[in-house]
């Protein structure tokens, strides 16, 4: 897989972005995850020159990414395609079990209290179980959370990085980058995606189908195009890109 290139004629693009791995390092949890400060600026500055068509896809809830990125509130595809903030404002895209959603809650907040250092991330649409503080119960947690969701035909078991996620509805990543090149600012325009984790392959697949650009951040299988080695990379390559827009 090649390096990601430099981008000519940036203004031609529609730019999706992943949060955690991506745009931010990886934390040992969730909430302590630093934002570079230049990283608002630059974004900031994308949005401008493509004319809003930059969106942050992310299995982050929507306000969690406006706390992390504030006062800059972008358009953003929360909780893995859930939810969905554009021009037409805040919306959820797909149906969601709840009532099972609780239940299986009760469970796995028993579990993770039996269990220091498990770390349960509720979400309004997925319920995450982190185990980064305690690796050696990844298994345990994995075989709790799929004999949870094996009776429910509406739930899709996800593992990322160190984390198990039971999402309550069927969107993704991709089902959201689809929605949003069917409208303005995105439509018409070459998308480009950058991504560091097994969920994000579904936005991938979507944007190499619309003959854009994809981009892997850090080490793993990829459909993507192009790597890009880590964050520090990435964020190099963003502000570059930024910089260059502004040298215009
Ligand atoms: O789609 P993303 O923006 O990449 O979000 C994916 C998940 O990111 C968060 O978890 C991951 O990052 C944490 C902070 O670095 C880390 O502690 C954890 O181990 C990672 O799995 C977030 O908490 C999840 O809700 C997101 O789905």
């Amino acid at each position: 897989m090649d390096f990601l290139p430099s981008l000519s004629n940036v203004g031609a693009y529609a730019f999706f972005l992943d949060f955690d791995g991506t745009l931010t390092e990886i934390a040992d949890t969730p909430t302590a995850v630093v934002v570079d400060p230049r990283t608002p600026a630059a974004l900031e500055s994308l949005y401008a020159s493509t004319d809003g068509a930059l969106a942050i896809v992310t299995g982050r809830e929507i306000d969690t990414i406006d706390r992390f990125l504030a006062p800059l509130r972008l358009p953003v595809a929360g909780v893995h395609g859930y939810e969905l903030r554009d021009v037409r404002g805040f919306r959820l895209t797909e149906a969601s079990d709840d009532a099972a959603g609780a239940r299986i809650e009760a469970v796995l907040a028993d579990f993770a209290a039996q269990n220091p250092g498990l770390l349960l991330e509720r979400k309004r649409g997925a319920l995450a179980i982190h185990y980064r503080l305690r690796p050696e119960l990844e298994t345990l947690c994995l075989a709790l959370v799929e004999v949870l969701a094996a009776p429910l035909s509406s739930f899709v078991l996800t593992h990322g990085k160190m984390v198990i996620e039971l999402r309550l509805h069927r969107a993704t990543k991709g089902t959201a980058i689809a929605l949003l090149m069917q409208q303005p600012p995105f439509e018409g325009r070459i998308p480009f995606f950058a991504g560091d984790d097994a969920t994000d392959e579904d936005a991938i697949l979507v944007v190499n189908a619309l003959g854009g650009i994809t981009a892997k951040v850090g080490p793993g299988e990829s459909a993507a195009q192009y790597r890009v080695p880590d964050v520090p990379t990435f964020l190099s390559w963003l502000y570059a890109t930024v910089g260059t827009l502004e040298g215009r």
